[in-house]
């Protein structure tokens, strides 16, 4: 896609919600920014990273008339207006300037996916996103699953609730698990690199075949069978995209070892949930820590919650405290990126929408 030339600013309509506090921090990063914003529009924040913010917020219809002022007088917006894809196709049709959306999700090519833009749309407009930015906090999410699987948590439990102190047993060590780490981005990296401090050898996949530090060996997702004997843990750090839902099914469930832990920290639609469930009962996976679901959020009667080998995470495990910061200034990165003419960082292809 061809880049606009260099200008001299760049007028960026906050649309999520956004601190004061941050917006300082775009503004002393890349200062062409004009950074405009009215923090009476924004849905308030619960917690850090609360892009939707309190749902009992509403707009007046003159505040709604001013939000999308601001949206259409923009070059770039930071976020996706109100989460919503029908509003981001709104401003795409009505603000020929917008050449610059990023969204505060790393997986947000769905939601590029879902506005349906046209193609002189997509052509005209760079979409960036916030992969990367969980790395930290979803790589301790994905050792303590790979951990709590290799302990036999659920069992513990279970012996604990009934009082039952039972005879000994060995417990798995991670130094001596395998273990594949499907999708070798942001997350996937940072999952490689403390796996291997713990002595894990670890396998991975990406789509390049590239290698990575700290990751053994690099297979792409189509030899990941060919893997399955050596592997006693899978964690899975990908994106949605229709190359990768239900990558994890039946055949791929059917053929891991005995009680192998399954970790998915990326987008439930990679994994078979029917499937995952008749491998959890036939013993195939011993444990699976989930922190995405294939629908969200995971219905009341699914029996993923009552499976003794499920630990239910409701999509929280990325969170923290620096979220929003790093969310910045990665964006004050793109801009100056974008203002200088250079190649933006995490720009979503508009074939894959990844
Ligand atoms: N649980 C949560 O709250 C969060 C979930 N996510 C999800 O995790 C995904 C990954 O996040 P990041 O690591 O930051 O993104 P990233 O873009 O840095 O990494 C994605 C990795 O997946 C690989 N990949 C993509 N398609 C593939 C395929 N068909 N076969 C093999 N490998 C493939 C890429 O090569 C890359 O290594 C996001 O797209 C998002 O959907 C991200 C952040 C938070
Ligand atoms: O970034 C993503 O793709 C996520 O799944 C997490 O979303 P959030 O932390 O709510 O922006």
């Amino acid at each position: 896609m061809p880049m606009k030339a260099a200008t001299d600013r760049l007028r960026v309509a906050v649309a999520a919600p956004l601190s004061e506090e941050n917006c300082a921090v775009i503004e002393r990063l890349e200062p062409r920014i004009e950074l405009i914003r009215d923090q009476t529009l924004y849905p308030p924040m619960r917690h850090p990273a609360d892009f939707s913010g309190d749902p009992s917020f509403r707009r007046t219809a003159s505040q709604q008339d001013r939000y999308e002022e601001m949206l259409l007088s923009a070059d770039a917006l930071y976020g996706v207006p109100d989460l919503n894809p029908a509003a981001l196709k709104r401003v795409a049709e009505r603000n020929t300037s917008l050449r610059w959306v990023h969204t505060m999700a790393a997986g947000g090519g769905t939601q590029i996916k879902a506005a349906d833009l046209t193609p002189d749309q997509l052509q005209r407009i760079a979409f960036t996103t916030s992969a990367g930015v969980h790395g930290a906090p979803l790589a301790e999410f994905a050792v303590f699953g790979v951990l709590a699987g290799a302990k036999d948590l659920p069992r513990l439990i279970q012996q604990q609730r009934s009082h039952s102190w039972t005879g000994r047993w060995v417990m798995r060590q991670v130094s001596d698990l395998t273990v594949l780490v499907i999708g070798l981005g942001g997350i996937g990296q940072q999952v490689a690199r403390r796996l291997n401090a713990l002595g894990a050898s670890v396998i991975g996949c990406n789509r390049s075949g590239r290698s990575v530090d700290f990751v053994d060996r690099v297979i792409p997702a189509a030899n990941i069978r060919e893997a399955l004997d050596e592997v006693d843990a899978i964690v899975i750090s990908l994106p949605e995209t229709d190359a990768t839902v239900n990558l994890i099914g039946r055949e791929v469930l059917s053929e891991v070892k005995p009680a192998t832990t399954l970790v998915n920290v990326g987008r439930g639609t990679v994994v078979d949930e029917s499937a995952l469930l008749d491998a959890l009962r036939s013993g195939r996976i011993g444990f699976a820590a989930l922190d995405v679901f294939a629908s969200e959020p995971l219905a009341a009667d699914s029996p993923l919650w009552d499976e003794p080998g499920v630990l239910v995470s409701p999509h929280t495990a990325a969170l923290s405290s620096r979220e929003d910061q790093l969310i910045a200034e990665l964006f004050a990165e793109n801009a100056t990126r974008l203002l200088d003419s250079r190649p933006m960082l995490n720009r979503v292809d508009t074939v894959d929408f990844y």
